[in-house]
């Protein structure tokens, strides 16, 4: 009695810790950890030695072959869940097995815990691991009081703690924050598409790669216009056409495409384009395609309550019968800037601009978008009244800073992104302002036009007249015929 009575004496004036180290001894709880702690282990050793008991050699050859075997036939039956599995196992084994490790520690040297008396602290929650095409990216719960401005300031201290070349903070919603670890940068190879998925939601349009490898998209409900800049060569055509790609493939959208190069670059579209005019110099031909356009706009913002039920097109459902309405106009600044222009082509340029502006305010309820590309961004190829009231910005390669304020705004002048960084080589990347409205790097993919044509076409029986839709004909110009060389209309 004596001697238990010292047992258990002594059992009280050990540590806590020390206490529980013995009793999980005693009870064999640490064999259970122990296992619980190697469970994939010990689940492959049962089923080696129930094989092994059950079928001999035999069975030990099945469990080297079936596994693989039955691996490949899924990855080639269905590669995207098969993708998504793989993908899932190694985050696990990154999360447990490389950050879990480490994360106190690297939390510690990089300053981002919070002591407690008596020498102990707190550190943000690592939740969990997912990869990304840039790198592993670490979702982590903040500390209260932290915010993910904390992080971003620790970067460099994390991109050493982790050994990759820049780590990137995004804020996941309140009191998350993401480290995307980037590894490789994602905008520096093309991304080349030989088809393009069609666009069925119009509020979640993917429309280039971000950063962090992935999709960026738009909700085309609430746009009433873009404007889009860059140098020549830098992939705004490009852009636009691997957007258009997606969207002619939905019933309820058609496109009407201007193209003030005058050239062939949109000359793919043709097939599907509900109005389609490559003019440069037959103004009047361009300002048809406009009115019609408008006049569109203006029977819908008179009509739409009365016949539809509603004054804004985007509450209504959308219907192929009152399809959304895409305007692109590629180099708007051969009809805005008047500068060299004659007297009567000046008064066609000031009335094209005037029915473009007035889209651009107005068509939003009416559910037309007005999208203007200009290698020339400044206040004479885009007036002001036109680019203040787009609020999507697109900036490709710019060389001046005057040239990228023009597209973006002054916030740029504000930002460490800025697309007068973009490399010559970079063709196709650009920096756009992301739903935060903080600017960010992205990359349009690429489709090459004979892809594109082969889309269009696959799609033409999609295509309808403007005047389908209520629009008046108009008169304004014989080049707005479909008759007259690359006019449609
Ligand atoms: N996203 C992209 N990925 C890879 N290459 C691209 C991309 N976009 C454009 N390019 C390359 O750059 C070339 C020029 O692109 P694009 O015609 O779109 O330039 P642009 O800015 O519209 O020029 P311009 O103002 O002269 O019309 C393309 O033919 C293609 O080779």
């Amino acid at each position: 009695m004596a001697n238990v009575l010292r047992l258990v004496k002594m059992l009280l004036s050990l540590p806590r810790r020390r206490v529980n180290g013995v009793a999980s001894l005693l009870t064999g709880w640490w064999l259970v950890r122990l296992l619980w702690r190697l469970k994939a282990l010990v689940a492959a050793t049962l089923v080696v030695v129930f094989a092994y008991s059950t079928w001999g050699w035999v069975g030990l050859i099945l469990v080297a072959v079936v596994p693989p075997l039955a691996s490949l036939t899924w990855r080639a039956v269905h590669p995207q869940s098969h993708g998504w599995f793989v993908n899932r196992l190694l985050a696990r084994h990154r999360l447990r097995h490389l950050y879990r490790a480490r994360w106190d520690a690297v939390m510690v040297a990089c300053n981002l815990h919070r002591p407690l008396p008596g020498g102990d602290h707190l550190t943000p929650r690592l939740v969990t691991v997912s990869l990304a095409s840039v790198g592993d990216v670490l979702h982590v719960r903040l500390l209260d009081g932290q915010a993910p401005a904390d992080f971003t300031r620790q970067a460099d201290e994390l991109a050493h703690a982790f050994g990759v070349p820049d780590v990137r903070v995004v804020a996941a919603g309140p009191g998350r924050v993401e480290l995307v670890l980037v590894e490789r940068d994602v905008l520096a190879e093309p991304v080349i598409l030989d088809d393009v998925p069609a666009v069925t939601d119009l509020r979640r349009v993917r429309f280039a790669i971000g950063e962090d490898g992935r999709w960026r998209t738009r909700d085309y409900a609430n746009i009433a216009a873009e404007v889009g800049g860059g140098v020549p060569g830098s992939g705004k055509t490009a852009g636009e056409t691997s957007l258009a790609c997606g969207l002619i493939q939905n019933p309820a959208v058609q496109y009407v495409v201007i193209d003030g190069k005058g050239g062939e670059d949109w000359s793919w579209i043709t097939p599907r384009a509900a109005a389609y005019c490559a003019e440069d110099e037959n103004l009047e031909a361009v300002l048809a395609v406009v009115e019609q356009v408008h006049g569109l706009m203006r029977h819908r913002l008179k009509t739409q309550k009365r016949e539809r039920g509603g004054a804004n097109f985007w509450n209504l459902p959308l219907d192929p019968a009152h399809p959304a309405v895409f305007v692109v106009v590629d180099e708007v600044q051969t009809f805005t800037d008047p500068k060299g222009m004659d007297n009567d082509t000046k008064q066609l340029a000031f009335q094209i601009t005037a029915r473009l502006s007035a889209l651009v305010k107005k068509g939003r309820s009416a559910g037309i978008i007005t999208r203007l590309l200009t290698q020339k961004p400044t206040s004479d190829a885009l007036p002001t009244a036109i680019r203040d009231n787009a609020s999507v910005r697109t900036a490709w390669r710019v060389v001046t800073d005057d040239a990228a304020e023009a597209i973006l705004g002054p916030v740029v002048r504000r930002s460490d992104i800025t697309p007068v960084d973009i490399g010559e080589e970079m063709r196709g990347v650009a920096v756009v302002a992301n739903a935060a409205g903080r600017l960010e790097r992205v990359r349009f993919p690429y489709v090459d036009e004979h892809t594109a044509e082969a889309i269009a076409t696959r799609v033409a029986d999609l295509r309808r007249e403007l005047t389908d839709f209520g629009t008046p004909t108009t008169d304004a110009g014989e080049g707005a015929s479909g008759e007259t060389a690359g006019v449609k209309a």
